[in-house]
């Protein structure tokens, strides 16, 4: 069995006399930086000016350029979405990178895809949670915590394991569990997750649940409330207790459903669909495609983004969420659509 790396595991001082940049302040970032400071860390934060720096500077911490945040760190966290953090490293993290220092990521995109070479002389590292940032922080504040994997891609001063784990312990991560991994593993089952499990393949399972009760005449209200508001319910009892848990809860009717229905849905077809796009990603197809989308001022994600956005499902889901003043829209709108270059 995989040895699963515990608080006991990390050594708690082993950042007490270090400085931590965080580079950005989104999802990721806040929530590090937050949960770092209030685990006793020196963290600064590396920005561009705009929304974030007022943010952070808001939320009591020193901002500065990223270029002078990776200055006076010894350790260097790019928080910045991947798309973007070639263009910012190069420009401005690699000039100031010295011998000794440790460059981490959350997600190792750019250095499997070759889109970031670090030099030699640098400890590279990931310290990836697996969940969102928001959760990160609030799980973090709750007295819980997001697992994460870390990896070690370069480890110079023979210490990279050791502040992978102290790190991982700082963002509250090791009070769920951390596994070790490699950037190959965490990227790929990272990427295939998202695309085909949590994020596309839920939200198209969603809307072709909404579309099929609503095309055969349901009301959407009801279509809404029965294929995305109770998802979440559902969900809970899954994170709980496993599908055992789930299904304990619901009634027998559902689980015979669930037994002989669920397979008709997702098919063999799916599965087999579901190995191209892990063979897209292995093979660097899907890598290669977000990064020309993005050398071309993201038209497509920009056109899909929109359509999505305006989905009955959404539009009815505003409505029904402004009467349920308990749903909190935990996060703002926090990403603008983005359609400048980013490379
Ligand atoms: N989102 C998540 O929950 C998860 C993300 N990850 C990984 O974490 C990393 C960060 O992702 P995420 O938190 O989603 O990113 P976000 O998009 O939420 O945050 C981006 C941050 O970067 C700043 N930024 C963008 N461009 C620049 C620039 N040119 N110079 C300086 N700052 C800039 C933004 O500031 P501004 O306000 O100025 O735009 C913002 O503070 C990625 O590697 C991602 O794969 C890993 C696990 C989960
Ligand atoms: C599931 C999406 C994710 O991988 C995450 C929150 O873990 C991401 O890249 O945001
Ligand atoms: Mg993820
Ligand atoms: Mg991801």
């Amino acid at each position: 069995m995989t040895k699963v790396y515990y608080n006991g595991d990390a050594n708690e001082t082993y950042l007490a006399n270090k400085k931590v940049a965080v580079i950005g302040y989104g999802s990721q970032g806040h929530a590090h930086s937050q949960n770092l400071r209030d685990s006793g860390v020196d963290v600064v934060i590396g920005l561009r000016k705009g929304n974030s720096w007022d943010k952070a500077e808001e939320d009591g911490f020193q901002v500065y350029s990223v270029k002078e945040a990776a200055d006076q760190a010894d350790v260097i966290m790019i928080l910045l979405p991947d798309e973007m953090q070639t263009k910012v490293y190069q420009e401005e993290i690699q000039p100031v990178l010295r011998a000794g220092q440790a460059l981490l990521f959350a997600h190792g995109f750019n250095i499997h895809f070759n889109q970031i070479v670090p030099p030699a002389d640098v400890d590279v590292l990931l310290v990836a949670p697996k969940g969102p940032g928001h959760l990160v922080r609030r799980t973090y504040e709750q007295g819980a915590g997001v697992p994460a994997l870390f990896a070690i891609y370069q480890n110079v001063t023979g210490e990279a394991q050791e502040l992978a784990l102290a790190y991982a312990q700082g963002i509250g991560s090791l009070r769920a569990g951390g596994l070790e991994t490699t950037f190959k593993e965490e990227t790929e089952t990272d990427l295939f997750g998202e695309q085909a499990v949590l994020c596309g393949g839920l939200t198209s399972l969603v809307k072709a649940g909404f579309e099929t009760l609503t095309e055969a005449g349901y009301q959407p209200e009801v279509a809404y409330f029965e294929c995305l508001h109770e998802l979440k319910l559902i969900i809970d009892l899954m994170y709980e207790g496993g599908l055992e848990n789930m299904r304990y809860s619901i009634s027998d009717t559902a689980q015979w459903g669930d037994f002989v229905s669920g397979p008709r849905v997702v098919t063999e077809n799916v599965k087999a669909e579901m190995k191209k796009v892990l063979k897209d990603i292995q093979d660097g197809e899907f890598a290669k495609g977000w990064i020309l989308e993005n050398q071309a001022n993201r038209p497509v994600f920009t056109a899909i983004n929109n359509r999505e956005n305006e989905h009955q499902i959404e539009v009815v889901g505003r409505k029904l969420r402004a009467m349920m003043p308990f749903v909190q829209q935990q996060q703002k709108a926090k990403k603008e659509v983005v359609t400048v270059a980013k490379n």
